[in-house]
């Protein structure tokens, strides 16, 4: 009868039977505490809240306009940790302190290297330069060289007089063109010629540009294009399986102005090897490693110093000179402050000399307002993008290695969980308050500059520059509006770019008070 037992052969397929069965049951269990404990781990391994997104271009279509609004936006609903998918990269945006620092400090060695992007290959040569080189060797070297000849403390007390000289001109000029009946000056260009002269005498022993004039207005419209097409998500850097057909048409762009970029810096380094340079300055001291052959990091070629005078001008021009722009149109808009501010600057300098950079040490409430600024409108709102080398947990949540990190220090300053009343200019709260918060990457609160081993490497030299610019123009100058303008009626709004700019140039009238001497 089927199911008896009735020989040794019956026997042992019974047996054989069971043992399937046996091992089928164990494979079961192992099936089933295999499935537990990866849940379990998959559970631990939870990424951070975010919203859901479409397929292909994932959350890319939620970014908008202006990125660090509606990420500002999103953060509030989801919270200061925020897992978005771009097309098909992972990316987390950090919006709050305390995760920023759980990302730039405790985890800074991993999230030291920036990710690939069309700007970086198409408009820095292939990330020849320093801001988007990988990080290791070459990107340690190019800093040292940077840090030694350009922003460490004597190199810049050896620079101090040729800021003071530059911004001295600027004054100049402005009297001019106040004199001449010129009208209003457009203040955002004026500043950026002074910080393009100050970086050329120190790299090129060269003034850039004479004076505000075509050539200084096209160089600027050059940094603002970069700037521009740094910021545009391009679609082809989150899902590079497109990257070929440009979507946008960002690709093509790069392209052409990286053509007028290259025309540029070729122009001045072949002069520079003609001999209009001193051997002192900072693109002499490149060319001198050229053959070091055993620097570590490897030698610098044409291209490799085309691509860092193109780093140092650009990220050293416009993230400058608009912080001041938009410091001067806050001091508009609140005639007490800016009173305030020119009655300390009287009070430490007076009338009767011109302004230098060592009275800022003294000038507090002037150093409150820059630091305002920086809280309301940072340079750069995103600051630059970083990437995971390794997963890593942060938060409590798990983050992929490659992961992308944005920081969305414009949101950070306008957080109410972190400044009461955060959407009004109040210099008083670094002023009277919070007067030990630092600017420099170790209170995250304010990180304007970036923090970490990435940290923006000019930022002592952006911090002087700002300073100085601001208290000369408003220790020189009353500032007032064009005919129809009010204060209360400026425009705030922000144009869309990897830095932040006025959608609208401030234009300004400015009108001496100082003895005219001072002008010369
Ligand atoms: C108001 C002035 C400035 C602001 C707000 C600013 C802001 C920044 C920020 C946010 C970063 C990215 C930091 C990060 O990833 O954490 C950065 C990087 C950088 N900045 Fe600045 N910057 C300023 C002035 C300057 C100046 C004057 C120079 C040089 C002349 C400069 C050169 C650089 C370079 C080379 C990097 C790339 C650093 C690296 O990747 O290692 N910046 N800057």
């Amino acid at each position: 009868m089927a199911g008896m037992v009735s020989g040794p052969h019956d026997l042992l397929d019974s047996l054989a039977i069971n043992r399937v069965w046996l091992l089928m049951s164990v494979l079961g269990v192992v099936g089933v505490i295999g499935y537990v404990i990866s849940g379990m781990r998959r559970r631990r391994k939870r990424l951070p809240p975010g919203p859901s997104g479409w397929p292909v271009m994932g959350n890319l279509p939620l970014l908008g306009k202006m990125p660090h609004h509606s990420l500002h936006r999103l953060a509030r609903q989801f919270g200061p940790i925020m897992y978005l998918k771009l097309g098909t990269t992972h990316t987390v945006v950090a919006s709050s302190p305390g995760i920023a620092k759980e990302f730039l400090k405790t985890n800074d060695a991993n999230f030291a290297n920036r990710p690939g992007n069309a700007g970086a290959k198409y408009m820095a040569y292939d990330s020849n330069d320093l801001v988007w080189a990988p990080y290791g060797p070459r990107w340690r070297m190019l800093r040292k060289v940077c840090n030694i000849h350009l922003f460490a403390g004597k190199a810049l007390d050896d620079f101090q007089a040729v800021r003071e000289e530059e911004v001295r001109l600027m004054v100049t000029s402005i009297a001019q063109h106040q004199r001449q009946g010129q009208g209003a000056v457009n203040l955002g260009e004026v500043l950026n010629v002074c910080t393009a002269n100050v970086l050329g005498q120190i790299m090129l022993s060269k003034r850039v540009f004479e004076s505000q004039g075509s050539e200084a207005g096209e160089f600027r419209e050059m940094v603002l294009e970069l700037m521009v097409l740094a910021g545009v998500f391009n679609i082809g850097d989150f899902v590079p399986s497109l990257a070929w057909m440009d979507l946008q048409g960002v690709q093509a762009k790069m392209k052409k102005l990286h053509q007028r970029f290259d025309d540029f810096f070729g122009r001045i380094l072949r002069e520079h090897q003609n001999g209009h340079g001193s051997p002192a300055d900072f693109l002499s001291v490149l060319l001198s490693l050229r053959n070091n052959a055993d620097g570590e990091g490897g030698q610098l070629t044409d291209t490799d110093m085309k691509a860092l005078l193109l780093d140092l001008f650009t990220a050293g021009t416009d993230t400058s000179s608009s912080t001041v722009e938009w410091a001067i149109t806050e001091l508009i808009r609140h005639p007490d402050m800016m009173a305030k501010c020119r009655d300390e600057i009287d009070t430490v300098v007076g009338r009767t000399r011109k302004l230098k950079e060592a009275d800022i040490q003294n000038l507090s409430y002037l150093q409150a307002v820059v630091k305002e600024t920086f809280r309301l409108h940072p340079s750069t709102p995103l600051l630059l993008p970083r990437m995971a080398g390794e997963a890593c947990e942060v938060g409590g949540y798990h983050i992929p290695k490659d992961t992308r990190l944005m920081v969305n220090v414009w949101g950070m300053g306008r957080d109410p969980d972190v400044w009461e009343k955060p959407l009004e200019f109040d210099p008083d709260r670094f002023w009277l308050q919070n007067t030990h918060i630092d600017m420099r990457g170790t209170d995250f609160e304010l990180i304007p500059f970036g923090a970490g081993r990435r940290i923006c490497a000019g930022f002592n030299m952006g911090i002087r520059m700002v300073q100085f610019m601001l208290a000369t123009l408003l220790h020189s100058f009353d500032w007032s509006l064009p005919d129809g303008q009010t204060p209360q009626t400026l425009n705030m709004e922000e144009a869309f770019g990897i830095t932040l700019q006025r959608a609208v140039p401030l234009l300004v009238l400015p009108s001496p008070r100082l003895p005219a001497h001072l002008y010369q």
